[in-house]
């Protein structure tokens, strides 16, 4: 009997950014491994016209559980919402529910953030630093808690190369940014951004690290671990292979490459890739969970989670296995042919920008006006433009990640948790993961048919023609317009088609001697 499984059988769970893709895996995995589970608590907020009710009526529903639906058709009723805000004071949950959780949760699972690179700083530290705060607060007052499992990022550090599993101080003292952004004007706090976060890349990274901290100094009230995942992409195994429900990490860009929008990127070939498949960041969680509760470490164990150093796979490997991918199984409708030039020159990319991004969109919405509708193509590619330059930070570097906590929690592990719980990557095989994470990212996250593939491969088949037919027109155009103002051109021309006629001549007579 899994030891993992049988830990959670009977116990209260607290999930946090339950609705996330993260979330929804985490659930999915906890409640179809430990069916006994006593209940799983999630905090919801009501969101775009929807309750909370409504929304977990609408997220059980999703194809995430299907597999935990077939083994266990009542899951859903292990799944107790509460309706929170975590920028709320109290994280806005009710007295009510306060007390019950107080005085049932286990072990909780802090996944809600926002994610965004371009989130305003105030709402980043609300949410990310305040609203952990807030859930410490809470978790302090619980009177049955063994374990409190934070989830950080790989990159909370990566203003450093090397990355140990340790919290590093934080830039500032986090209390009294807290107190400065909170009456400081927004226009203002925008112009002091990039002073405030120095060497991080955006408010994301900062703000993550910010909450590394206050997390640790919690320790002496509760036990405590951290996971940092680095790049969470499409699952490797489970609930299916190249499980994906978002546009966030790398799986915007690889959609992008497969609809033919984007054709250039700037990325360095030979930098580490360090995408970690989404099962794997789960199963380390649960596993962590485990540990953390039943072993108690004296200290807070940090768990690097990524593949950089142990499987190392490239950025270069990855867009030559998408771009693979997607021309033998190509998405629908596509824009123009899979295709992606990948290089860390910013003139080279601003050139490809130019020839292969910028052009075909102003072609195709002068076309699309010709034909009286709305032109769109370049408002995507600006778009893409503005995601890109986000994202080049992590695509063009590299860092080293210590991975000893992971490799500790393996051998602590029985054979039947290693297989059931399994976080080693190095089985990972990257052609295999690449190819089913793309068609995942058609399947799950752009609900395309697996039928629709000859259709699709007949769509690129049009796009290759219409392709040499302009690169022809173009040519010749060029070459008219060359010959017609200058008399030296027009000189190389002649000869070089007397030589073709000659040789011609030759292969001719040549063999009519031969027979
Ligand atoms: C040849 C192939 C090469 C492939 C590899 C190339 C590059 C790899 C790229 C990146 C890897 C680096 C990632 C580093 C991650 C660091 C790890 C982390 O810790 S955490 C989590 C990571 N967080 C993110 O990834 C968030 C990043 N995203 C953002 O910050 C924002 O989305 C944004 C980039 C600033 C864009 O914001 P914008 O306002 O313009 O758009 P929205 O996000 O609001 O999206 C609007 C809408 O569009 C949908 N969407 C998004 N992208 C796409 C897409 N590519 N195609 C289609 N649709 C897309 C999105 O879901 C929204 O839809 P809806 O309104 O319905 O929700
Ligand atoms: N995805 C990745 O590549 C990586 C993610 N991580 C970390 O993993 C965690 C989960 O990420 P992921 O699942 O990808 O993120 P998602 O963006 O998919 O999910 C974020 C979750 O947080 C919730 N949330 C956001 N704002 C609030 C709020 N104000 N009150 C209550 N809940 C809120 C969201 O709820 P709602 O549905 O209401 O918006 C959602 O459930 C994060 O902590 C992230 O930093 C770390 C490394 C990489």
């Amino acid at each position: 009997m899994s030891s993992i499984a049988a830990y959670y059988n009977g116990k209260t769970v607290l999930i946090t950014g339950a609705t996330g893709f993260m979330g929804k895996v985490l659930m999915e995995k906890l409640l179809r491994s430990s069916p006994d589970v006593e209940a799983v608590y999630i905090l919801v907020r009501p969101k775009a016209g929807q309750s909370m009710q409504e929304r977990v009526a609408n997220m059980v529903k999703s194809k995430v559980f299907d597999r935990v639906r077939e083994d266990c058709p009542n899951f859903q009723e292990k799944i107790k919402p509460i309706n929170a805000e975590l920028t709320q004071p109290n994280l806005a949950i009710s007295a009510k529910d306060s007390q019950e959780l107080l005085s049932q949760v286990n072990v909780v699972f802090h996944c809600a953030a926002t994610v965004r690179f371009d989130e305003p700083l105030k709402h980043a530290l609300l949410l990310n630093v305040m609203g952990t705060q807030q859930l410490l607060l809470l978790a302090r007052q619980m009177q049955k808690l063994e374990a409190f499992i934070h989830i950080s990022t790989a990159y909370a550090n990566c203003n450093k190369r090397n990355i140990e599993e340790v919290i590093y101080p934080p830039p500032v003292e986090t209390k009294k940014l807290c107190d400065l952004v909170e009456w400081l004007d927004e226009s203002i706090i925008q112009e002091i951004t990039p002073k405030l976060i120095g060497d991080w890349p955006n408010t994301y990274t900062y703000t993550k690290a910010l909450a590394e901290y206050l997390v640790q100094q919690e320790k002496e009230h509760f036990n405590i671990a951290i996971i940092r995942p680095s790049i969470v992409g499409a699952s490797w195994h489970e609930p299916f292979p190249g499980w994906i429900d978002n546009f966030n990490g790398a799986s915007g860009m690889i959609i992008a490459a497969g609809k033919g929008i984007l054709q250039t990127v700037k990325v360095n070939n030979d930098a580490v890739a360090d995408l970690i498949p989404v099962d794997v960041v789960i199963n380390l969680m649960l596993a962590v969970g485990w540990y953390t509760a039943v072993h108690r470490p004296k200290t807070v164990m940090v768990y690097n989670c990524t593949t950089g150093g142990i499987n190392p796979f490239c950025w270069g490997e990855i867009g030559y296995h998408v771009i693979s991918t997607f021309k033998r199984n190509p998405l629908e409708q596509t824009f123009r042919i899979p295709k992606a030039q990948m290089t860390s020159n910013h003139l080279i990319n601003q050139y490809w920008i130019t020839v292969s991004h910028k052009a075909p969109a102003m072609l195709y919405d002068f076309y699309l006006r010709l034909t009286g509708r709305k032109p769109r193509m370049m408002k995507i590619f600006n778009r893409l433009h503005k995601s890109m330059m986000l994202l080049e930070y992590f695509t063009c570097q590299s860092w080293e990640w210590s991975s000893e906590n992971m490799n500790m929690l393996m051998t602590q592990l029985s054979p039947e948790d290693r297989r059931l719980f399994n976080f080693d990557v190095r089985q990972l095989h990257w052609s295999e993961y690449i190819e089913n994470y793309c068609i995942g990212a058609k399947k799950y996250l752009l609900n395309e048919d697996m039928s629709g593939i000859p259709a699709a491969k007949q769509h690129l088949r049009k796009l290759r023609n219409i392709q040499y037919a302009f690169n022809t027109t173009l040519l010749v155009i060029i070459w008219r317009i060359f010959i017609a103002r200058s008399q030296m051109a027009r000189n190389i021309w002649y000869f070089v088609v007397s030589l073709c006629y000659k040789f011609l001549s030759y292969f001719r007579a040549s063999s009519t001697l031969r027979h």
